[in-house]
């Protein structure tokens, strides 16, 4: 399974900011819960999962990316990382288990602290992505790639995927609904809603 963008310049921006802004608890615990199953889902899964990076990857978008079994980027402008504590947010348990597992621990803590935005081969140079290359050969460097891991036997390849995730994957499946109703009563602070309204405004700003 390849993940990919339809749209110029950007991978994923992340979780939807304005979902998390001025919403009701319900939404927000309803909105968590699908934000979990599909992670569980993605970086629980048998199949070989890539992505093809061809933009902007920040937050959850990183996630997403660093969720997949094999990461190309494409070189250029382009900026990946878990910018949560710019926005004033903090990256869940499982975000950082994740990063923890791709990029190891003294990485992943200055990234996660200074809320670290990196170009391609500042993220290629710290193991964030697998590989760098122009935006055209994205996708068929990702096909390629794909083709070598095709050829391992799959029992194999999916035993050894599935051990190598699981205890990262059990934390959040043993606690899901507690990690729901943290981000709810947690995204609704006063303090967080207050960071959360000028990073929309400054994004807006930025555009006019
Ligand atoms: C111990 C406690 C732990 C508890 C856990 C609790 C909380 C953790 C909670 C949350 C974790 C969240 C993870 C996330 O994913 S947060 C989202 C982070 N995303 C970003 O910061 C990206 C913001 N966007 C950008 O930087 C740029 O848009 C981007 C570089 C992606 C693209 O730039 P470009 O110039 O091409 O496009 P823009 O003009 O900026 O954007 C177009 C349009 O889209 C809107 N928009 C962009 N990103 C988002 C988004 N993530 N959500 C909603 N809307 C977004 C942008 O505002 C523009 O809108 P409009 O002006 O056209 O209306």
């Amino acid at each position: 399974m390849v993940l990919a963008s339809a749209a110029p310049g950007i991978f994923s921006a992340g979780l939807d900011i304005l979902e998390m802004y001025q919403s009701t608890p319900e939404r927000c615990v309803a909105f968590w819960r699908a934000l979990q199953d599909a992670w569980l889902n993605l970086y629980g899964s048998r199949l070989i999962t890539m992505a093809a990076i061809e933009g902007h990857s920040p937050a959850g978008g990183c996630l997403l990316a660093m969720s997949c079994d094999y990461r190309v980027m494409a070189e250029g402008k382009f900026q990946i990382g878990l910018n949560e504590t710019k926005l004033g947010i903090v990256a869940p348990f499982w975000f950082t288990d994740v990063m923890l597992n791709t990029i190891g621990h003294r990485e992943t803590e200055k990234a996660l602290q200074l809320g670290a935005l990196y170009s391609a081969q500042q993220a290629l140079s710290i193991g964030l992505v697998d590989k760098v290359v122009p935006l055209a050969e994205v996708m068929p460097t990702v096909e390629g790639e794909l083709k070598n891991w095709l050829q391992i036997p799959a029992a194999a390849r999916v035993i050894t995927k599935t051990s190598m995730r699981k205890a990262v994957l059990d934390r959040l499946r043993s606690q899901k609904e507690k990690d729901a109703q943290f981000f709810a009563d947690f995204i609704n602070r006063d303090s967080v809603q207050k960071s959360l309204g000028m990073y929309i405004a400054s994004l807006q700003k930025k555009k006019n």
